[in-house]
């Protein structure tokens, strides 16, 4: 198997529905999920070049993993919950500081998932009224219905934020209205979207890294253990 030319990661809580979204891309399909323990990463095959997703585990005890999973990223998928406000915050306090081992020129896609559970008249009618495919709703799912506990803006203020902590001019990245999307992994809304969306972004990335020379990385089967000398220094 070829060696991925890209990596996109999903952070996020525990349940906000990130192994959903994954399998909603890659199997078309909702099957029912257990919480993902460690992470688990797809490869998916975009014009020539091979892309890994990696779903991580939101759940507290597998915290340490995600700056690993994170290492060389060229997009993360920070996901919340549309009727959890606190998903959005732990976005910020628990799930930002992971991404400082992603790609210095790594995009950040804020998701808000679930939007089948919103009350109708909330979601349905911004669809209606145009307000595009970043910010609407799911669409009827026969599930119980909630208001909306999360606004669009408010993660267009969290994008924002993520500019400032990466000290990035606003400028010299995408917009944040570009990169804030409102899913639904039960029904598909905006799934497709989200992932190819992200994936046309992430090619220029890989070129460029390309044009930068390879990665700095250490051959060990060239490595030559050193001579020690008597003076207990190495020659
Ligand atoms: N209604 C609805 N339920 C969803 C959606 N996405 C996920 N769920 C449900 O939410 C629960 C958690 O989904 P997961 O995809 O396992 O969540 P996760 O973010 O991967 O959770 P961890 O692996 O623990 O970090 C499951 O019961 C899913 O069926 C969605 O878009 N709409
Ligand atoms: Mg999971």
């Amino acid at each position: 198997m070829r060696k991925p030319d890209g990596k996109i990661v999903l952070l996020g809580d525990m349940n906000v529905g990130k192994t959903s979204l994954l399998q909603r891309y890659m199997e078309r399909r909702f099957p029912d999920t257990v919480s993902t323990v460690g992470g688990a990463f797809y490869l998916k095959q975009w014009r020539s070049y091979n892309i890994s997703i990696w779903d991580t585990a939101g759940r507290e005890q597998f915290h340490g993993l995600g700056s690993m999973y994170c290492r060389g990223a060229a997009a993360v998928i920070l996901t919340y919950d549309v009727n959890h406000p606190q998903s959005l915050v732990e976005l910020e306090d628990r799930f930002l500081g992971l991404t400082d081992t992603a790609n210095t020129d790594c995009l950040f896609a804020i998701v808000g998932n679930k939007v089948d559970l919103l009350e109708d008249g909330t979601a349905d009618s911004q669809e209606k009224e145009g307000l595009g495919p970043g910010v609407a709703g799911g669409g009827s799912s026969g599930s119980p219905k909630v208001p909306k506990q999360v606004q669009p803006e408010d993660a267009v203020a969290f994008y924002k934020k993520i500019l400032k902590y990466k000290m990035l001019d606003e400028k010299d990245v995408p917009a944040a209205e570009q990169m804030c999307f409102e899913t639904s992994a039960k029904t598909g809304y905006n799934v497709d979207l989200l992932f190819e969306t992200l994936f046309d972004m992430v090619v220029p990335v890989i070129l460029r890294q390309r044009a930068q020379g390879p990665p700095q990385t250490v051959d060990i089967t060239s490595y030559k253990t050193p001579r020690r000398t008597r003076s207990g220094c190495c020659a």
